[in-house]
C-alpha cells in the first residue's frame, strides 16, 4: 500500500463492506496485504448492508404482534447470513455455520419475548439490533482463516467495552481502555487476529448496548484508543469524506485532510460518513483516523488529524446537511427580559435528552427558536408546553432541514456568510433560521427541506468545491 508501514491498525469495515461473500473476501484481503506486510491489525465489522434495518423493522413487527413477519424476516436474514457463509467456503457442518445457527435462534427467541409482551423497551431493542454485527464478525473470521490467517471474533463486550446503560446511545466507560488493551493483547502477541463485533458493548451486568447509528467507526476508534494503534482505517464505498454527500452532488471532491473538529461538525450535521462521536477518543492521543475507498486502497482517501489543513482559496471545505428536521418557535411577551424564561425552555429540553441541531434567540429576548430532529418534536412539544410558564405560545414547523458549511478556514474570513447566503439568493431559497458557532468551524441555515438537494449544490459551486473558479466577492 502507498502507506509506510505501521505497527498496528485497526480496521472498521462498514455495511456495504460487509454486504456478501466477495464483499467480506475482498475486505479480508484488505486486512491480510497489511498483516502480510508485518503490520498487525485489529479488525471491527459492521452488519452486513440493511440488516439494521431489517432487525429494527422486524423487533417493531413483533412489538406489534405480527410474529408471522417478524419470523418471515428472520427466516430472511438467516438464509442471508448462511449463503454468505456457503459462498465464503463453510461446510454445512463447520463451527461458522452451527454458531450462526445458534445466534438466530438466539434472536428468534428474543424477539418472540418482545411478540409475547408486546413491548421493545430500549434495552431489548439494543439486544435484538446488536444480533447485525455478531452475525457477520463470524464471516469475516471465516474469511480470514480461509485466506490462510489466524482469526478469532468477539461481541464488542467481549472485546472489553464497557458502557453506560444509555440504550440505543450508549458511550464507553474509561475503564473499558484497559479491559480492551487486556483483552485483545493476548491474542494480537500469538499473531491472532480479533474480529469485534461493532457497533455494541455491554453493561457491568452484561446486557448488549449500542453505540448509536453508524457506531461501528466508534467501537474501531475505541479500540485504536485502547491499543495506541498507529492509525484506525475506516474502509467505506466512497473515496473519503467528500466535499458533499456524492449522492446529493456528483461532483463532490475527496478531501485529503481534515482535523478532528471538522469531521466532527461534518458528523454532527449530516454527513453519514463517519460517527459523530467517533474521532473523541483520538482527540487525546492524537491518532490519526483514515477514511479509505476499499474499491481503491491505494487511494490515500482522508487523512483525519489534530491539526486542520489551511487553504486560503478554499475557507469551506465542504456542505452538508440534515433532513426531517422541526423548528420550535417560542413567543410571547413572557419571555421578553426574562432570564428564567429561557433556562426553562431549555431545562424542559435537557430532561427530554433531545438533540438540539440550533438555536437562535431575538436579541429582545421575545423569542427563541429551536431547530431538533423531527421524530423528537412531539416529545419536545409536550415537554415545553407542561415545563414552561403560561403566557407563551409554542409552534411547529416541520420539512426542515439544516444545511451547513465546514471548514477552519472559515475562522476570521470576511465574506463566508455573505457568499453562503447570496447563494441561497441565487435558487430564491428562503432562510428560516440562521446560526454560527462562536468556533466558528460552521455556519448553518435551516431552510424548507423541499429546496436542500438544490440548496446544496448550489452553495457546493459558490465555495468553489466543484473545482469550478469562483468568482471574487
Ligand atoms: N461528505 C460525505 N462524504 C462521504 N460520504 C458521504 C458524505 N455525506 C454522506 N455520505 C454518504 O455516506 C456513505 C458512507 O457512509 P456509511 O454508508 O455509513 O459507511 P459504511 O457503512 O461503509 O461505514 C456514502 O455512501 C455516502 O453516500
Ligand atoms: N450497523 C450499524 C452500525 C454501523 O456502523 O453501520 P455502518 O458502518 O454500515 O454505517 C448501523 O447501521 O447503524
Amino acid at each position: 500500500m502507498s502507506h509506510p508501514p505501521h505497527g498496528l491498525l485497526v480496521m472498521k469495515f462498514g455495511g456495504t463492506n460487509m454486504q456478501d461473500a466477495a464483499a467480506i473476501r475482498h475486505s479480508a484481503s484488505l486486512a491480510g496485504r497489511s498483516l502480510k506486510e508485518g503490520v498487525q491489525v485489529v479488525v471491527v465489522v459492521s452488519a452486513m448492508a440493511g440488516v439494521t434495518n431489517g432487525l429494527l423493522h422486524l423487533a417493531d413487527a413483533a412489538q406489534g404482534g405480527d410474529i408471522a413477519r417478524a419470523n418471515d424476516e428472520i427466516a430472511a436474514l438467516r438464509t442471508r447470513h448462511f449463503t454468505a457463509a456457503q459462498d465464503l467456503g463453510a461446510a454445512p457442518d463447520s463451527e461458522t455455520v452451527r454458531e450462526l445457527r445458534e445466534l438466530h435462534e438466539t434472536l428468534r427467541q428474543a424477539v418472540y419475548g418482545v411478540y409475547l409482551l408486546r413491548e421493545l423497551t430500549p434495552r431489548s431493542r439494543d439486544l435484538i439490533v446488536a444480533f447485525g454485527e455478531r452475525l457477520s464478525a463470524p464471516l469475516m473470521s471465516l474469511a480470514l482463516e480461509l485466506s490462510g490467517l489466524r482469526a478469532r471474533h468477539l461481541t464488542g463486550g467481549e472485546a472489553g467495552i464497557l458502557t453506560d446503560t444509555h440504550f440505543g446511545n450508549a458511550r464507553p466507560l474509561p475503564v473499558s481502555y484497559e479491559r480492551v488493551r487486556d483483552r485483545l493483547s493476548g491474542f494480537l502477541s500469538s499473531g491472532t487476529t480479533p474480529v469485534i463485533a461493532g457497533f455494541m458493548g455491554e453493561t457491568d451486568q452484561g446486557a448488549i448496548t449500542t453505540l448509536g447509528r453508524g457506531g461501528t467507526d466508534f467501537s474501531a476508534t475505541i479500540v485504536g484508543k485502547a491499543l495506541g494503534a498507529d492509525e484506525v482505517w475506516a474502509w467505506k464505498d466512497v473515496d473519503g469524506v467528500m466535499s458533499a454527500d456524492p449522492r446529493v452532488v456528483g461532483d463532490a471532491q475527496n478531501i485529503g485532510v481534515l482535523s478532528y473538529g471538522e469531521v466532527m461538525e461534518l458528523a454532527y450535521f449530516g454527513a453519514k460518513v463517519l460517527h459523530p462521536l467517533a474521532v473523541t477518543p483520538l482527540q487525546e492521543s492524537g491518532i490519526p483516523l483514515r477514511v479509505k475507498s476499499a474499491a481503491d486502497p491505494d487511494f490515500p482517501g482522508t487523512l483525519v488529524q489534530a491539526q486542520p489543513e489551511e487553504d486560503a482559496t478554499h475557507p469551506v471545505k465542504a456542505v452538508t446537511a440534515i433532513r426531517n428536521v422541526s423548528l420550535i418557535n417560542v413567543t410571547g411577551a413572557g419571555v421578553l427580559g426574562v432570564p428564567e424564561v429561557v433556562a426553562s425552555v431549555f431545562t424542559a429540553i435537557a430532561r427530554e435528552n433531545v438533540t438540539l441541531l440550533m438555536v437562535s434567540q431575538s436579541s429582545s429576548m421575545s423569542n427563541v427558536s429551536l431547530a431538533v430532529p423531527t421524530v423528537d418534536a412531539g416529545r419536545t412539544m409536550n415537554a415545553l408546553r407542561a415545563g414552561v410558564t403560561t403566557e407563551l405560545r409554542v409552534e411547529e414547523q416541520d420539512d426542515v432541514a439544516v444545511l451547513a458549511i465546514v471548514g477552519s478556514g472559515m475562522r476570521g474570513q470576511k465574506g463566508v456568510s455573505a457568499r453562503l447566503f447570496g447563494a441561497l439568493a441565487d435558487e430564491a431559497i428562503n432562510i428560516l433560521m440562521i446560526s454560527q458557532g462562536s468556533s466558528e468551524l460552521n455556519i448553518s441555515v435551516a431552510i424548507n427541506a423541499a429546496e436542500v438537494d438544490t440548496a446544496t449544490r448550489a452553495v457546493h459551486r459558490a465555495f468553489g468545491l466543484s473545482g469550478q473558479p469562483v468568482a471574487a466577492d
